[in-house]
């Protein structure tokens, strides 16, 4: 038996949208057709009235903290997927900056194993560049990639030694798989909460300046030259990056990256004040022009796709006000409505320019077989209603975590069913 989604709004082209009904079988689409003239028998199988709500394949999302083993205070892999199902994101690539970090196969095979008996979406795991994540010693590359990993990062802190990045990068390369990179200098940073800016200056606040990323990024481009790897940056946040990473696809580099809705939607200056932690992450929010920059790298094609970096904390921590609370924010349940409404209703982005960044650039990015929605693909599919307004409600959130500064914010393009391989995961 199968599921037939009927009168469905797929994209055509742009914002052209066109009714469609999609047969859904064995786990993959069977078969896409007009809705008038075209036959569907509906015999024995299932029926998803879409009503005109736009189907799109599901969404991915190469960024997420799920917490597990280690952190299940601020979120779990069963809670964490529920999240992401939730926001309409059928794949997501999770971080391994857990406790124990994810350095060993032993852990590897511990997230893969709970994402199957406990998750409700794919979880991809990515492994550490270092053990511990302490910047000393690589992890086995060949190990962890047979185990499953995708990728290497040592997400939450930056890789230091340029040295061992740069034997990082070759391994990587060696091997086949992506090095993915927070980049932050340590020097640069030193106990600072916000970015160097109006905010920071207004409260006499140290900032951490644009530098403290963008040297990663400068130093990491020329290693990946030198070495050949595919080189992905994380979650960028200045207009100094951009412009490297510009610079360097303009050379030929294989280099990537993300950006996360937040940064393209705040800057310090939308910090309401000291007393309020959902408003720190890290990278931190910067200035207007850093987001201004942001918004035309990813329009440019420099920056590839847009990642939510959901990095949940518990109320307690978060409570601790801004220097003293961990960095972080959720971002699997705002991130498509707060785009769609901010960038694709305000007429700035197509929605096919929008839902490709959060589907078809990933895929492709990291070599994954999903984010199309076409015959013979995976039944991986969000159906999200464009036209009912709702304010941001972290009540809501199928996440542990409720850090999220968007509370409150009227936005339409809510998710109403993600299915996994023909199976919902989540329907409203
Ligand atoms: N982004 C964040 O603010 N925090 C992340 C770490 C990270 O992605 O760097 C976390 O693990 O909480
Ligand atoms: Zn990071």
């Amino acid at each position: 038996m199968g599921i037939w989604i009927r009168n469905a709004s797929v994209i055509k082209d742009g914002n052209e949208l066109e009714k469609k009904h999609v047969l859904v079988e064995d786990g993959k689409i069977s078969r896409i057709i007009e809705t008038d003239g075209g036959s569907a028998d509906l015999t024995g199988h299932e029926v998803v009235e879409a009503d005109g709500k736009l189907l799109t394949a599901g969404l991915i999302d190469m960024h997420v903290h799920l917490r597990e083993p280690g952190f299940e205070h601020k979120e779990t892999i069963a809670t964490g997927t529920r999240s992401a199902a939730r926001g309409g994101f059928t794949t997501i690539a999770c971080m391994p900056n857990t406790r124990p970090v994810i350095d060993t196969v032993e852990t590897v095979k511990y997230v893969l194993d709970k994402a199957q008996t406990e998750g409700v979406v794919r979880v991809l795991p990515y492994g550490c560049i270092t053990k511990n994540e302490l910047g000393r010693e690589l992890t086995d590359f060949e190990a962890l990639k047979e185990a499953g990993v995708i990728g290497f990062t040592d997400d939450g802190v930056g890789v230091q030694s340029a040295q061992m990045m740069k034997d990082a990068m070759a391994k990587a390369a060696s091997i086949g798989l992506p090095v993915i990179a927070h980049c932050e200098d340590n020097t640069l940073v030193e106990g600072a909460a916000v970015t160097e800016g109006a905010f920071a200056k207004k409260h006499g606040l140290k900032g951490i300046p644009n530098e403290s990323e963008a040297i990663h990024v400068g130093r990491d481009i020329l290693l990946a030259e030198a070495t050949g790897v595919h080189y992905h940056v994380c979650h960028v946040s200045t207009e100094q990056s951009v412009r490297l990473i510009r610079q360097a696809k303009q050379i030929g580099i294989k280099v990537t990256a993300e950006v996360c809705p937040h940064h393209l939607l705040l800057s310090d200056e939308d910090i309401p004040g000291v007393d309020d932690a959902n408003w720190k992450m890290n990278p931190p929010l910067r200035t207007p022009r850093d987001v201004q920059a942001c918004i035309e790298g990813l329009v440019d094609g420099t920056l590839d796709m847009v990642v939510t970096d959901h990095a949940p904390h518990s109320a307690e921590e978060k409570a601790r006000g801004l220097m003293l609370a961990p960095f972080g924010i959720v971002g699997f349940e705002t991130a498509f409505p707060l785009l769609y409404t901010k960038f694709v209703a305000t007429g700035q982005w197509t929605l096919q320019f929008l839902v490709d960044r959060m589907t078809k650039t990933p895929a492709e990015v990291f070599g994954l077989p999903w984010g199309r929605l076409a015959e013979g693909a995976a039944a991986d599919l969000t159906l999200i209603d464009l036209e009912t307004e709702k304010a941001v409600d972290p009540e809501e959130f199928a996440s542990k975590g409720r850090n999220t500064p968007f509370t409150g914010w009227k936005l339409k393009g809510w998710p109403t069913l993600t299915m996994v391989e023909g199976k919902t995961v989540w329907s409203e």
